[in-house]
């Protein structure tokens, strides 16, 4: 067994201090009871807690991280970079660097803006798209996540998914009303939406593949339909690829399906482990930001020279060879769990898209949230405590996605389905 007391010990202390232990609610481990494990360091595809644990890490900082934890190359690039400052508060050629360096993989940001979160991305896409067209009303899916602004945190999923909040407290009821829902993949309910209120709606939101209740990819059908009925109605098409940019594939998910947005909002993998955001698309309504346009946009450490600096030495060192290879590992792990759950006649569904892999206790089809939550969320809470006294670090949540790096070797992928088999025996057995 593994020993956790120092983790229980500091989580107290946290609990004195911050609401809940944590700064970020999925963190807490809440739902699938017990107690976070707090961390020491990590290396390459491995977490060790500050009991002294060690875990194959498939949380990868909830995406960030595809090279690995403190992979060498970024390590050396950000310690020259602090030597230099650490924020000026003025503009440098890393911003331009980085914003090159994302135009060429996904060409459809043809001017951008860097902010230091996926929030602030997302929050200010919506604002863009609220000043360009003049109009208030947007359009979400429920059970997408992105991030924790008024506007979209109505039947948003990740934590609000986990903790069964609808729309928080907080978020004003004329926000609220202006967020129009939709269930993810319904192209039937999407299009009836914008029969009756096309005309006053700005811009349709959407994960383009949904990381924030598993992983759910949306079919072709629907992104499509998105993108006719956007473009019909003078309405935008903003694919949030927070999670996706550079993770569902080299390209994110406008490169898989040639599927083209007005905007785009960037985070996790484009700044590399540090604070960074982004959001551009078409450049007439980009050049709409201040102080080109009116819309307001700014932020004190926003392009900060270090998250930059992640940035660069990050997607500096992508290439198609690796997602190839990540996509067989992920394809061949999943196999393994699905041999595994057969077995033991245990009903499992497993989705992934490119690095982005989830699995849920469900008989299936799983295309939309209503499905996620027909899955055994309590025999998923027992499951997910073994599989970390087995050495496997995983999302401690349904309704999040685990990632894969480069630096996951083959016989990790193949100790991960034998902790998986092992976890599922000994979970059955409890
Ligand atoms: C799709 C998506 N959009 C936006 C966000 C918000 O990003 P951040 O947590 O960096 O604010 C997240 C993750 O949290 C996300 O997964
Ligand atoms: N699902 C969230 C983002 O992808 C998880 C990160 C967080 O909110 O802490």
């Amino acid at each position: 067994m593994k020993d956790y007391t120092k983790s229980k010990a500091a989580f107290v202390e946290a609990s004195k201090i911050m609401p809940g232990g944590v700064n970020s609610p999925v963190r807490a481990f809440k739902n699938v009871g017990g107690d976070p494990l707090f961390i020491d360091h990590a290396k390459g595809d491995h977490i060790y807690d500050i009991d002294g644990n060690k875990y194959i890490d498939y949380v990868l900082s909830w995406g960030p991280l595809i090279l690995g934890h403190a992979e060498d190359n970024v390590v050396s690039a950000l310690q020259k970079a602090v030597e230099k400052g650490t924020s000026y508060g003025a503009p440098t050629p890393l911003e331009t660097t980085l914003a090159e360096m994302v135009q060429k993989l996904v060409p459809s940001m043809e001017m951008m803006r860097m902010v230091s979160s996926g929030t602030e991305a997302t929050m200010s896409a919506i604002r863009l798209a609220r000043g360009w067209t003049g109009r208030d009303k947007i359009v979400k899916f429920i059970g997408n996540y992105h991030g924790h602004s008024d506007s979209l945190l109505v039947d948003a999923g990740s934590g609000m998914a986990t903790f069964g909040i609808n729309t928080s407290p907080g978020v004003p009821d004329p926000l609220a009303y202006d967020t129009l829902t939709v269930a993810y993949n319904d192209t039937a309910a999407i299009k009836k939406l914008f029969a009756e209120q096309g005309d006053e709606i700005a811009c349709v939101i959407v994960e383009p593949v949904a990381g924030n209740m598993g992983v759910i990819p949306g079919t072709k059908e629907f992104l499509t339909a998105l993108r006719d009925i956007t473009k019909a109605h003078g309405s935008l098409l903003i694919f949030d690829e927070v999670m996706t940019g550079f993770r569902a594939g080299l390209h994110g998910v406008q490169g898989l399906t040639g599927i083209t947005p007005d905007l785009t909002t960037l985070g996790k993998v484009v700044g590399g482990g540090l604070p960074v955001g982004v959001f551009g698309g078409r450049k007439d309504i980009m050049s709409d930001i201040t102080p080109a346009g009116k819309v307001y946009h700014a932020g004190t450490l926003s392009g900060n020279p270090l998250a930059m600096t992640a940035g660069i030495a990050t997607l500096s060192q992508l290439n198609e060879e690796m997602y190839t290879a990540m996509d067989a590992k992920v394809t061949h792990m999943l196999e393994g769990f699905k041999r595994s759950a057969d077995a033991h006649k245990v009903p499992l569904v497993v989705h992934h898209v490119g690095t982005m892999w989830s699995y849920f206790f469900n008989e299936g089809p799983v295309n939309n949230f209503d499905d996620v939550q027909k899955s055994d969320v309590k025999f998923f809470a027992k499951f997910f405590k073994q599989l970390l006294q087995n050495g496997i670090y995983t999302a401690p949540s349904q309704y999040e996605t685990n990632f894969l790096s480069v630096k996951h070797t083959d016989e990790d992928i193949d100790t991960t389905i034998a902790a998986f088999d092992d976890a599922l025996t000994k979970t059955l057995k409890a």
